[in-house]
């Protein structure tokens, strides 16, 4: 793709569906009014733009639209005329099918110019670091967005319809006026039978031919594909309990695909393109969907699994009981409970089809279906010797009883020697690997840490399905929120994770386990979210071992766990609303927005608590950058803002006081008085509900005082003579005093003013070099690194060591500040440098991070982090292969009883020297 860049940006590029309320005829005529708009791109996500003259800076991932000259194409009397942006640099999507016997899949990436700033702190940094980012074409990848949705085969015109919005089948483009490109574009990936069977249909309606692949090479490129680009892709599910696994790359090969679609395909995967189907079975999924629409009268797919759910087989099903007069069958193992004939029992009786209850007909033939399969895949293992059978397709629906029935089987018949795993991404393996064989995608080079997977936290899903129109317009997606509600709790229930009693070991399934009253709602659509390709993302390089880094401290798996913090983040919402509504003016606007997120966001957290892994393995970090991509998503860009000023105006006025205080101490007493201080300066976060409520009963000057004061040692964790001796024994050759410091910084205000920077002041001043790591996106009141280098400007007026640092940084290149004539010669000229770290929580995955933060990275010998989220949510137990420092204030009892055995206010000062 990278190749014909040029070439597309040559091209004007056309947007056919922008809502005409937003751009306005008289402001595109004007050609420079505008200063955003949106433009619909994928499930409720919303793209704006500045203009190049007056670009503002919206920090943020999200891309944007470039309308300098636009122009109305066609009749302007239209509702939705195509709008010509001559100078939107390409944003192509591409898209790949698969049209299977029940289902279509869709699987299409949107992708777009990376138009982060480049701002003065980007370009030192690239600078001091030697490194670039800014262009995109030295990336094998580029970044976009890859998105899942499906539709029914019989309604293969809403899927038309769905592309035709979209525009997807033609790279972005809107085929009138792109002249030579609807050639180059007119070509679809598709597999599956109907890549046969419709493309005369797609022909006619899109104008578009589909170029068809081989359905068992792209079902194994996706497995492929999936199981080594995707962390914890992969899950068992045995009696309600579900686990995710990582299977290592390297350890992947031989293992069994069975993809249950209509039919079933059992195929041996050996390697990349190297597999053989060795088996496929007829009574699959279109036989359960078939047999029990005839046999119930359901309606739908969901409805027929969602009466299984209510259903008791032994009215059906001849057990061995019924056979053996009550009695096991001992011998050959088997219980009374067992099963001896699906639907056997209905011989005996001389009942009509009206006289079963349809519920108990559905859940005997979901199991009888899932048994055999189960059962013939086992064969297969058998027959090869493979050890692993990954489940594929839709029919398993990620649907608790399915994948229960399917992994009993297996575990039964092999004696626990085979293992049945199931995907996340299920029924997208066929379209996904037939989206691979475009070629030079890049996704090939793709790695996991590459991929981040987000889930739209108010998109136009409803009742499972994706449909258009798109919401381009945020009144749109509230009044879609409250459909949401409603439809949500409609379909979205609790199923029991816990099993239920009844099975009696010998082999019986008598009694259907994580059955529930209610299904879950459609995992294609909810559980799977929109995966974001970064190619700047990086493994942090410092990391002592990758393989066995796991970012959260807390293991969310513990149910009693996960309800705290769920409830933790609920009580903490109204708060929070309050906060991202001032922050936006306090406007009806804004109103409306913090409304629609509080509403949206506690469905989240409802979800989540009925199905903790709805999206994928869940952690503290994850649940906590939920909330903060939530917030982005009702635009509220800063929820925090004004309280980060004013902290930061407030610290900086007592900075000089404190400097002057650290300057009258010995070394010694300065060192650990600098640690104190960050510890005491920690207090400030407004992510704590115990410290919000504390910040009502004082200044931020007095409350750090206090914290101050409070501090004495030992600290609940006290390394910090071990860090005293390291540092201060440093000017011998063995210990040589630290090349490079990488602080991860957490809070504005106090936190960083007057603890971090007078620290690093410290370190610059015996001679290390200082790299500040801070957010790339604002959560909570953390600072982020587009903040920083203003707040050092500002403390560098009060401290020469500072300003010097900061110049040969570059970070004051065009600062105004006020240079006192001071001995610049007493201080040495090391650096002090802002990176930012490629994330926008509170928490940080060390697994994915900036590029810029790796490449400083490289030289680093110090590492410090600071803070409740990234140094005791995550990273509390990570090894690193350098001195690092943990430090943070503890302000939650809870963790503070569970990590170290303390009280709330705790701190912990954790020095762990390379050995
Ligand atoms: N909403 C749904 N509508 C219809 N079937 C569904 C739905 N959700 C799950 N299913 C189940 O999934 C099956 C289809 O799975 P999948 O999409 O993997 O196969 P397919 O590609 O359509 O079939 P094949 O590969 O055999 O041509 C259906 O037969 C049905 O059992
Ligand atoms: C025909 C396909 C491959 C279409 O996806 C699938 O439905 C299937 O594998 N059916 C089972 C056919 C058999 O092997 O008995
Ligand atoms: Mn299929």
């Amino acid at each position: 793709m990278a190749g014909s860049v040029e070439k597309e940006q040559q091209q004007n590029q056309v947007i056919g569906i922008i809502e005409e309320e937003k751009l306005q005829k008289q402001d595109i005529e004007n050609n420079n009014n505008i200063t955003r708009t949106q433009l619909e791109s994928g499930e409720g996500e919303r793209e704006m733009a500045p203009t190049p003259a007056n670009s503002m800076h919206r920090s943020g991932s999200r891309p944007q639209l470039d309308v300098s000259k636009a122009e109305i194409q066609g009749n302007e009397e239209e509702k939705y005329p195509t709008i010509l942006l001559p100078n939107q640099s390409d944003d192509l999507s591409h898209l790949a099918l698969d049209i299977g016997g029940s289902l279509i899949k869709l699987v299409y990436f949107s992708r777009h110019e990376d138009q982060s700033v480049d701002d003065k702190r980007k370009r030192s940094v690239k600078e001091r670091l030697g490194f670039s980012n800014g262009n995109r074409r030295s990336y094998p990848i580029l970044g976009g967005r890859l998105h899942f949705v499906k539709f029914e085969t019989r309604k293969i015109n809403e899927c038309l319809d769905f592309i035709h919005s979209k525009q997807l089948h033609c790279g972005g483009l809107e085929p009138r006026y792109s002249d030579g490109l609807t050639d180059q574009n007119g070509i679809i990936k598709a597999t599956g039978g109907g890549a046969y069977k419709y493309a005369d249909l797609f022909k006619e309606r899109l104008g578009v031919s589909l170029d068809k692949e081989d359905e068992m090479d792209c079902l194994v490129a996706g497995a492929n594909f999936l199981l080594k680009a995707i962390r914890h892709e992969a899950f068992t599910h045995m009696e309600g309990h579900k686990e995710f696994v990582q299977i290592e790359p390297n350890d992947l090969f031989p293992y069994l695909l069975v993809n249950i679609g209509s039919g079933v395909s059992m195929i041996k995967v050996d390697g990349d393109g190297k597999f053989e189907r060795v088996s496929g079975t007829n009574v699959g999924g279109g036989t359960y969907w078939g047999l029990g629409r005839l046999l119930t009268k359901c309606k739908s797919f969901d409805e027929l699994l969602e009466l299984s759910q209510k259903g008791d087989n032994r009215s059906m099903d001849m057990l061995v009981g019924d056979i053996y007069g009550g009695l096991d069958y001992s011998k050959i193992g088997l219980s009374a409970s067992t099963i001896a004939s699906s639907f056997g029992k209905t011989i005996s009786e001389k009942k009509e089809l009206e006289e079963y209850r349809p519920e108990d007909i559905s859940l005997s033939l979901l199991r009888m279906i899932s048994y055999n399969i189960g059962q013939i895949a086992y064969l297969n293992a058998l027959r090869f010797r493979l050890k692993r059978i990954f489940f594929g397709g839709f029919f398993i629906r990620g649907h608790a009883y399915t994948m229960d029935t399917i992994s009993f089987a297996v575990h039964f018949w092999s004696n626990g020697e085979a293992q049945a795993m199931f995907l996340r991404h299920e029924g997208f393996l066929g379209a996904l690997g037939a989206f691979m064989s475009y070629e030079k995608h890049g996704l090939d080079d793709l790695m996991v840490h590459q991929l981040v997977e987000r889930f739209p936290m108010g998109a136009p899903y409803t009742g499972g399905k994706i449909h258009g129109p798109p919401l381009g317009d945020l009144n749109e997606k509230i009044s879609w929120m409250e459909k949401f509600l409603r439809k949500g709790t409609e379909i979205t229930a609790p199923v029991p994770m816990t099993p239920l009693a009844g099975t009696t070991g010998l082999g019986g399934f008598e009694v259907p386990l994580s059955k529930g009253s209610t299904l879950r709602s459609d995992a294609s659509a909810l559980n799977v979210g929109v995966l974001h390709l970064v190619p700047t993302l990086e493994v942090f390089p410092l990391l002592a071992d990758p393989k066995l880094y796991e970012p959260n401290t807390i293991d969310l798996s513990d149910h009693s766990e996960l309800e705290y913090w769920l409830t933790i983040l609920s009580e903490h919402l109204s708060d929070l609303v309050d906060k991202a509504v001032a922050s936006e003016g306090g406007t009806d606007d804004a109103k409306r927005r913090g409304d629609a997120f509080a509403r949206a966001f506690s469905a989240h957290l409802a979800r989540l608590m009925e199905e903790p892994s709805a999206y994928g393995k869940l952690g503290l970090a994850n649940l906590l950058e939920m909330r903060e991509e939530c917030l982005r998503e009702f635009q509220f860009v800063d929820a925090y803002r004004s309280i980060k000023q004013r902290e930061n105006e407030a610290s900086l006025a007592v900075l000089p006081d404190l400097l002057v205080e650290l300057d009258s101490m010995d070394e010694e007493s300065r060192l650990l008085t600098l640690i104190e201080g960050v510890l005491a300066a920690n207090i400030f976060d407004w992510g704590s509900r115990a410290c919000v409520d504390l910040y009502h009963k004082g200044t931020i000057i007095e409350i750090y005082r206090m914290s101050r004061n409070k501090m004495c040692r030992p600290w609940r964790v006290d390394d910090f003579d071990d860090f005293k001796e390291r540092m201060l024994g440093a000017r011998n050759k063995k210990n040589p005093r630290h090349k490079r410091a990488l602080l991860f910084v957490d809070n504005s205000g106090a936190d960083i003013v007057l603890g971090m920077l007078p620290l690093a002041r410290e370190l610059l001043r015996r001679g290390t070099e200082v790299v500040l790591v801070a957010n790339s996106l604002p959560a909570l009141n953390d600072v982020t690194a587009m903040e920083l280098p203003d707040i050092i400007a500002e403390a560098a007026k009060h401290c020469d060591i500072l300003r010097r640092a900061a110049e040969v940084g570059g970070l004051l290149v065009d600062a105004m500040i006020n240079t006192s004539n001071s001995s610049k010669e007493n201080s040495p000229s090391v650096p002090l440098m802002v990176v930012e770290n490629g994330c926008g929580s509170p928490c940080i995955d060390l697994r994915q991070v900036s590029s810029e933060l790796a490449a400083a990275a490289k030289d680093a010998d110090l590492l410090i982090l600071e803070g409740m989220g990234r140094a005791l949510h995550t990273n509390l137990n990570a090894r690193f292969k350098c001195d690092a420092l943990k430090l943070a204030m503890v302000k939650n009892q809870r963790l503070a009883e569970k990590l170290v055995k303390g009280n709330i206010y705790d701190c912990i000062c954790k020095y762990e020297p390379v050995s």
